[in-house]
C-alpha cells in the first residue's frame, strides 16, 4: 500500500486516461467543472455588477443570493437528487444536464436581470443534481475496478483543480473585455470602470455556456452503456465485496488531496448515513446509494471500499468557493458494471443523504475524547472562515478598486493556496508533531486573515488569502489524518460523515451571511492626523473570521497537545530548520556522555530507595559501573540544602523558594555527581530528579509547570534521564510504610500528596516512551523484575573492562 505517490501522479493519471471511454468522460468532467466554477464566479460578479449603484445592503443581498442559489440546492434538496438519480439513461442525463446548464447560463446575460440570474442559477443547480450521480455511475462503469480508486482521485483533482483555472479564465476574460471596452471609441472610456462590469461578467457567462455545450457534446459521444442484468448475484457483479485491489487502492495514501491513512483520498471513509452502511454487504455496494456531496467523483473508490460515501472531501475549500460540482449534494456511487437500464429498472436505489439526520445523530457520538473534540472544533472552525473569504471576495475587491479581474485573482489565490496546502500538508514541517501542526496551521490561517482584513490593498489581500487557503488546507489534511488514527473504524466513518455535514451547512451559512454582515458593518474612514485609514466592512468580516480562528486554534492547541514535553516554540524552531527535536540520547551523544541515566520517581514510601538498591546490585552483578544517588542531599552542599528543605522549622516556606532550593541542590548534584559519572560511561540511578519538582512544587504547590521546567533545564544543563520509573502508590499506603515521625514534606496534607501522585501520573502519560509506570503495591521482587525488563534494552553493550574496579568508588553520600 503505497503511501508516497502523490495524487494523480503522472503515472497514475496516465494509467487511467489510457482508457479511451474514461478519457472522454474525464474531458466532459473537466469541462463541466470548469463551467461550473466559471458560472459561480460570473453569477456572483454579475449580481454585484447589476447592483453597482444600489445601496450596499442591496448589493450584499444580491451577492449572497447568487452564492445561495449555487450552494443551497445540494444541501437542502438532496431528496430531489434521489428522485432524479439513476432514473434515465446516464449518458443522456449527462448530456441533457450539461445542455440545460449551457442554455441557462447563456440566457442570463441576454436577460440581464437580477431576478432571472437567481432563477437560472438555481435551475442550473437542479440540473446538476441529476448530473452528479449519473457521472459517478458512468465513472464506475467505464473504469476497470482496479483503476477505480485512481480514477476517483483524478476526478477529485479535476473538480477542485478546475477552480483556480476557472478563476484565472474569469480574470483574463474580465481584463480583456475591459481592454476592449476601453479601446472601442464611444463606449464610455476607461474612466468609468463600472460601465464595464456587466460586459465583463457577460463574457464569463458566455464562456461558461460554451464550456457546458462542449461538455454536453463530449458526454453525448460517450460509449453506449453495456447491458447488465439487474439481479446479477453479488459475487458475479464487478462491484461485489471489496476485492484486494479495491481495498488496497482504498488504503493508499497517494494523493496530495488525500487526507487519510487507510482511506482513499478525500473520501471513502465517510458515509452520509453511517447507520445504513452495511460493511461487506455486497448488495449495498451494488445498490449504489449514497450521496457524497463534497466529493464529486467518489463513486469507484467508494464501491471498492464497499462503503457508502465519500465524505472526506477537501470540504472547506471547494465549498468555500461555493464549489460547483464539489458542493453538489449527490454523488451516488456507481453500480459498477451495471447499466442504465438496470438502474432504471430498479437495480439501484439511490438513497439521498439526510443532512439533518446526520447532523443530529452525529452530536451523540462525535467528540468522544478531548482530543477528538479538539480536532473537530479545529477543523470545523476553518470552514466558515474560508467560506467567509469567498463570500466577501467580490465586494472586498470592489472596495479595493480592483474589479472583476481582482475577484478572479482572489478566488484563484485561495483555491491554489488550499490545493498546495493539502498537497504539502503531510510533508510540511514533518518534525513537528501533527497535533501541534494542526494548531499552528490554524493560527497561521488566522494571522493571514487578519492581515487581509487589516490592510486594504489588493496585492496584500491576494497573498494573504493564498496563505490562509494554504494553511486551511494543511489544517484539513492534518485533522483528517489525526482523526483517522484516533478513531476506530466504525466511529471514524460516522465522525467524518458528521464533520462533512457540519462543514457543508456552515459553508452555506457563512458564505451567504458574510456579505450581509459586511454591508451591515459598513465602510468608515478613520483619520489619524494627516492620514486616513479606510476601514472596510468586508475587511471587518475577514478580521472577525481571523479572530475566531485564532481563538479556535488556542482551544484546539490546549485540547490536542497531549505530549508537550518540549515547549511549542522550541519544537517549532527546530522543525522550521528541518530538524527533529533532539532526543535525550541525541543530546547526550552530542555531549559525548556514554553513560545511562535512570531515575526513580514516586511519592513517599513508594519504595524508590529499596528499588535503587536492588537495581544497583543487579547491574553491578552484570558488570556495570553503577552510581546510586538521590535528591535532595547527595553532595556536601546538597546535604545542607536538604536539611533546610525538610526541617519542620521551615514550614510555610514560599513555594518558589522551595522550588529554587531543590533546583540548587540538583544543579550541584548534576555538576558534581551525575555528569562526571555519565561521562565515564557509568549507569546512574537517581532516587528523584526534575519530575519530583514538577509533581511536588508544580502540581502539589501549584506553580506553573513551564516555569519550573525552564529553571530546571538551566540548572541541569538540559540533562534528562533516559528512563524514569514511576513507582505509583496511593499516598496513604506509602506514608503508612514509613511509619513514625515525618519530615516537613511528608507532613503535608492528604490532598497535597494526592495532587503529587496525579502530577506524576500526568507526567508519565505525557511522555510514555521515557516513562515506565509500576504498581508499587506489588512485592519488591516483582517490581524489580518489571523494571529490569525495561532497563535491559537501554544498557550499553560491551561491559567496560574496568567496570569492576570503578564500581563502588563513588559512594553515594547518605545521611
Ligand atoms: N514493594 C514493597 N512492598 C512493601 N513494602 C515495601 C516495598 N518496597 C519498599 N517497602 C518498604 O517501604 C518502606 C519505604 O521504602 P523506601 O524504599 O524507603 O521508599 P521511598 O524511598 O520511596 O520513600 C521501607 O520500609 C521498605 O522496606
Ligand atoms: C527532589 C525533590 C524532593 N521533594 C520532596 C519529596 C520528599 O518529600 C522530600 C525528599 O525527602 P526524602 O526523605 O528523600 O523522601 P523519599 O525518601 O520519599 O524520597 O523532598 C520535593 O518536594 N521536590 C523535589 O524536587
Amino acid at each position: 500500500m503505497s503511501r508516497s505517490a502523490p495524487l494523480g501522479a503522472p503515472g497514475e493519471a496516465r494509467g487511467v486516461l489510457s482508457s479511451k471511454p474514461f478519457r472522454r468522460l474525464w474531458v466532459s468532467l473537466s469541462l463541466s467543472s470548469l463551467g461550473d466554477w466559471l458560472g459561480l464566479l460570473a453569477l456572483v460578479a454579475l449580481a454585484a455588477a447589476l447592483t453597482a449603484d444600489a445601496d450596499p445592503l442591496v448589493r450584499a443581498y444580491a451577492v449572497a443570493g447568487a452564492a445561495a442559489v449555487k450552494l443551497a440546492p445540494p444541501v437542502l434538496l438532496s431528496p430531489l437528487a434521489a428522485l432524479l438519480a439513476d432514473r434515465f439513461d446516464r449518458r443522456l442525463t449527462l448530456a441533457a444536464a450539461d445542455a440545460a446548464r449551457a442554455l441557462l447560463y447563456l440566457s442570463i446575460p441576454i436577460a440581464g436581470r437580477l431576478d432571472w440570474l437567481l432563477i437560472a442559477g438555481f435551475l442550473a443547480e437542479i440540473a446538476a443534481l441529476a448530473w452528479t450521480p449519473a457521472k459517478d455511475a458512468m465513472l464506475g462503469e467505464l473504469v476497470p475496478k482496479r483503476k477505480q480508486a485512481h480514477a476517483t482521485r483524478l476526478g477529485l483533482l479535476t473538480v477542485y483543480g478546475a477552480a483556480p483555472v476557472a478563476a484565472a479564465v474569469f480574470a483574463v476574460l474580465a481584463s480583456l473585455s475591459w481592454l476592449v471596452g476601453a479601446l472601442v471609441p464611444g463606449s464610455g472610456g476607461a474612466a468609468s470602470a463600472d460601465a464595464f462590469l456587466v460586459p465583463q461578467t457577460d463574457a464569463s457567462l458566455y464562456a461558461a455556456g460554451a464550456v457546458f455545450l462542449a461538455s454536453a457534446l463530449s458526454a453525448w459521444l460517450l460509449p453506449k452503456p453495456r447491458r447488465a442484468a439487474p439481479e446479477t448475484p453479488p459475487t458475479a457483479a464487478p462491484a461485489g465485496p471489496p476485492a484486494a485491489a479495491g481495498a488496497a487502492a482504498d488504503n493508499e495514501r497517494t494523493s496530495p488531496l488525500a487526507t487519510t491513512e487507510g482511506t482513499a483520498p478525500l473520501a471513502t471513509t465517510g458515509t452520509t448515513d453511517p447507520l445504513q452502511t452495511t460493511e461487506g454487504d455486497a448488495d449495498a455496494a451494488r445498490s449504489n446509494e449514497r450521496t457524497a456531496p463534497l466529493t464529486p467523483a467518489t463513486g469507484p473508490a467508494v464501491a471498492a471500499d464497499n462503503e457508502a460515501t465519500a465524505q472526506l472531501s477537501p470540504a472547506p475549500e471547494p465549498a468555500a468557493g461555493a464549489g460547483p460540482s464539489a458542493a453538489r449534494g449527490a454523488s451516488a456511487q456507481p453500480a459498477t458494471g451495471q447499466s442504465a437500464p438496470a438502474a432504471a429498472s430498479g437495480g439501484h436505489r439511490y438513497r439521498p443523504e439526510n443532512l439533518l439526520r446526520t447532523l443530529w445523530q452525529g452530536r451523540r457520538f462525535a467528540g468522544t475524547t478531548p482530543l477528538v473534540r479538539g480536532l473537530l472544533a479545529g477543523m470545523v472552525s476553518v470552514f466558515p472562515a474560508v467560506a467567509a473569504v469567498a463570500g466577501v471576495a467580490r465586494l472586498h475587491v470592489a472596495s479595493l478598486g480592483a474589479g472583476n479581474a481582482g475577484f478572479g485573482v482572489l478566488f484563484a489565490a485561495v483555491f491554489a493556496g488550499a490545493g498546495l496546502g493539502m498537497a504539502a500538508g503531510p510533508r510540511i514541517l514533518h518534525h513537528l508533531s501533527r497535533p501541534r501542526l494542526l494548531a499552528v496551521s490554524m493560527a497561521a490561517a488566522a494571522l493571514a486573515l487578519l492581515a487581509a482584513g487589516l490592510i486594504p490593498n489588493m496585492v496584500v489581500a491576494a497573498v494573504a488569502v493564498a496563505l490562509a487557503g494554504a494553511a486551511a488546507g494543511i489544517t484539513w489534511v492534518t485533522g483528517v489524518t489525526l482523526l483517522t488514527q484516533e478513531l476506530e473504524e466504525d466511529i471514524r466513518t460516522r465522525t467524518l460523515g458528521y464533520l462533512n455535514a457540519v462543514a457543508r451547512t456552515q459553508l452555506l451559512v457563512a458564505m451567504v451571511a458574510a456579505p450581509l454582515l459586511a454591508a451591515v458593518i459598513g465602510d468608515y474612514a478613520v483619520a489619524f492626523g494627516e492620514l486616513t485609514y479606510g476601514f472596510l466592512g468586508t475587511g471587518a468580516v475577514l478580521l472577525i473570521a481571523g479572530v475566531l480562528v485564532l481563538a479556535a486554534s488556542a482551544v484546539t492547541y490546549r485540547r490536542v497537545d497531549a505530549r508537550g514535553e518540549a515547549p511549542l516554540s522550541k519544537e517549532l524552531f527546530f522543525a522550521l530548520r528541518g530538524l527533529p527535536l533532539p532526543t535525550v540520547e541525541a543530546k547526550q551523544e552530542e555531549r559525548s556522555l556514554p553513560g545511562t541515566f535512570i531515575v526513580l520517581e514516586g511519592g513517599e514510601g513508594a519504595g524508590k530507595s529499596t528499588q535503587a538498591g536492588r537495581l544497583s546490585v543487579w547491574l553491578r552483578d552484570e558488570g556495570f559501573e553503577v552510581v546510586t544517588t538521590r535528591e535532595p542531599g547527595s553532595t556536601k552542599l546538597g546535604m545542607r540544602l536538604r536539611a533546610l528543605l525538610l526541617d519542620r522549622e521551615h514550614t510555610g516556606m514560599s513555594a518558589r523558594a522551595e522550588a529554587l532550593l531543590y533546583a540548587a541542590d540538583r544543579a550541584e548534584h548534576v555538576a558534581s555527581v551525575i555528569l562526571p559519572a555519565l561521562q565515564r560511561g557509568a549507569i546512574v540511578i537517581s532516587d528523584r530528579y526534575v519530575d519530583s519538582t514538577l509533581a511536588y512544587q508544580g502540581t502539589g504547590r501549584e506553580l506553573p509547570r513551564d516555569e519550573i521546567e525552564r529553571v530546571n533545564e538551566w540548572a541541569t544543563e538540559d540533562l534528562a534521564p533516559h528512563l524514569t520509573v514511576l513507582l505509583d502508590i496511593p499516598p496513604e499506603q506509602g506514608l503508612a510504610r514509613l511509619g513514625g515521625s515525618t519530615d516537613r514534606m511528608e507532613g503535608e496534607s492528604e490532598e497535597f500528596h494526592a495532587r503529587v501522585r496525579s502530577g506524576f501520573r500526568e507526567l508519565a502519560e505525557r511522555d510514555p516512551s521515557r516513562y515506565v509506570v509500576v504498581d508499587a503495591r506489588e512485592s519488591a521482587e516483582e517490581i524489580t523484575r518489571d523494571i529490569r525488563r525495561r532497563i535491559r534494552p537501554l544498557l550499553p553493550d560491551p561491559v567496560p573492562q574496568d567496570a569492576e574496579a570503578i564500581t563502588g568508588m563513588m559512594p553515594t553520600i547518605k545521611e
